[in-house]
């Protein structure tokens, strides 16, 4: 009887587990925003910048933040890994799209990838926020230009409803990345995807 009622408070003391899909080009800073989630929301420090190789595989980041375990899968961006990204989405209730903002040149091809994630099926109404990445760097485009490049100016989302915000941000000053996330996890908390996801991988 103790067992089964202390298994019931735990059950429901249990924080929740949101699993964050963190893509994008490559270059584009994925991994530093994840080592430098670390450093900001947790006692451990995140990788510093000059640590951090290109990612081949999957780099894996746990936190407790904002009431929630996290789960922050960040997978390589070069072209030859992208077909990988949806095998994770079915899994994963929120994304994070990083674009390199200081990089005008690559912004027509973070659509282009941009939109192939927003079109996955998988990932039906799930939360989600793009960082445009590298306020730091001299020059690097605003939200404004950002949203645009991605076809999300004038506050429209991605096709399909699916809650998305752009958030200025720098990896490597820490500028937006505890903010961004924040609103992420608020938007899966209220999203259909919270019980879908959930159920779907237990
Ligand atoms: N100035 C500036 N440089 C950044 C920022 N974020 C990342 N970088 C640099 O951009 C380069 C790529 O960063 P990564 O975090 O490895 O990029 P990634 O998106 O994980 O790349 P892949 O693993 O290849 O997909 C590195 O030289 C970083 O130091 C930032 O906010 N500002
Ligand atoms: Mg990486």
């Amino acid at each position: 009887m103790f067992s089964l009622l202390y298994g019931f408070v735990e059950f429901v003391l249990r924080r929740e587990e949101f699993r964050i899909l963190f893509v994008g080009l490559d270059k584009s800073g994925k991994t530093n925003a994840v080592e430098r989630l670390k450093t900001l929301l947790t006692d451990s420090l995140g990788l510093e910048p000059p640590r951090i190789v290109p990612t081949v595989g999957l780099n894996v980041g746990r936190m407790e933040a904002f009431g929630s375990n996290l789960v922050l899968w960040d997978l390589g961006g070069a072209a030859g890994l992208r077909s990988i990204w949806d095998k994770y989405y079915s899994d994963s209730h929120a994304v994070v799209f990083v674009v390199d903002a200081s990089n005008r040149g690559r912004l027509e091809e973070a659509k282009a990838a941009f939109d192939r994630v927003m079109g996955a099926r998988d990932l039906g109404g799930a939360p989600v926020l793009v960082l445009a990445n590298k306020q730091d760097a001299e020059g690097a485009a605003g939200l404004t230009e950002v949203a645009e490049a991605l076809g999300l100016a004038g506050g429209g989302g991605p096709a399909g409803g699916a809650p998305c915000i752009v958030q200025p941000a720098s990896a490597h000053t820490g500028l937006g990345l505890a903010e961004g996330l924040k609103w992420l996890v608020d938007a899966v908390k209220k999203s259909p995807r919270r019980r879908l996801v959930t159920r779907a991988a237990s």
